[in-house]
């Protein structure tokens, strides 16, 4: 049998258990990712749900922005949801004026509007239609982003009210909602197949 690939969660706040579980569902073995040296020998790296100017000012105490973007350089692939494809984003609309610049990896080419659906719509749940997966994917939205422009390398594998959810650029997916939240696990299996082989020591 393959040896199972080596995954990381970014684990400083937001969702990382119900990720972590997931993944170990699909056979993956699971790292939680709280400093720079815990990023050593990973495949891939999901970055959570939760509040990503947070997430960004703790990424900023452990000095992990510079670290993570090298893991994706030696071909490591990412994984962002809801707040996390917020910091894989090269930019963000709607951070309040109040942080500042919001930090972000900076890597996706795409914009992200922070808070998208409005406070109506806070939190619902809806059914995708995802390319390449033949039937409807459940979704949670919890004060969700959208990606409100995709470059030229980026593929809309979802939207929702018109509004792209799901995109993927290379070794990077961006997911607006929260695929580890309900049970279907086609959208981690997504991201599993996006991992490389192995990746480089440098
Ligand atoms: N569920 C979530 O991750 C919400 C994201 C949150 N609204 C943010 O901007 O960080």
């Amino acid at each position: 049998m393959a040896d199972a690939p080596v995954v990381g969660v970014l684990a400083l706040q937001g969702a990382f258990r119900e990720h972590r579980r997931r993944l170990e569902q699909l056979g993956a073995e699971v790292r939680e990712v709280r400093l720079p040296a815990d990023l050593a020998g990973l495949q891939g790296l999901v970055i959570p749900g939760g509040e990503s100017t947070t997430i960004g000012r703790l990424m900023t105490d452990y000095g992990l922005w510079e670290p993570v973007r090298a893991l994706y350089r030696r071909g490591a692939a990412l994984f962002g949801t809801c707040a996390g494809a917020i910091l894989l984003a090269r930019e963000v609309h709607g951070a309040p004026p109040q942080f500042g610049e919001q930090p972000g990896l900076e890597l996706m080419d795409i914009t992200v509007q922070r808070n998208a659906f409005g406070r109506q719509r806070e939190s619902f749940q809806t059914e995708l239609q995802v390319q390449g997966l033949e039937q409807p994917v459940p979704a949670m939205f919890i004060r969700a982003p959208v990606i409100e422009r995709v470059g030229p390398e980026v593929e809309v594998l979802a939207r929702q009210d018109e509004q792209v959810v799901l995109a993927r650029q290379g070794r990077l997916l961006a997911a607006s909602f929260h695929p580890e939240l309900t049970p279907d696990p086609r959208i981690h299996r997504l991201f599993l197949e996006l991992l490389p082989v192995a990746v480089t020591n440098s």
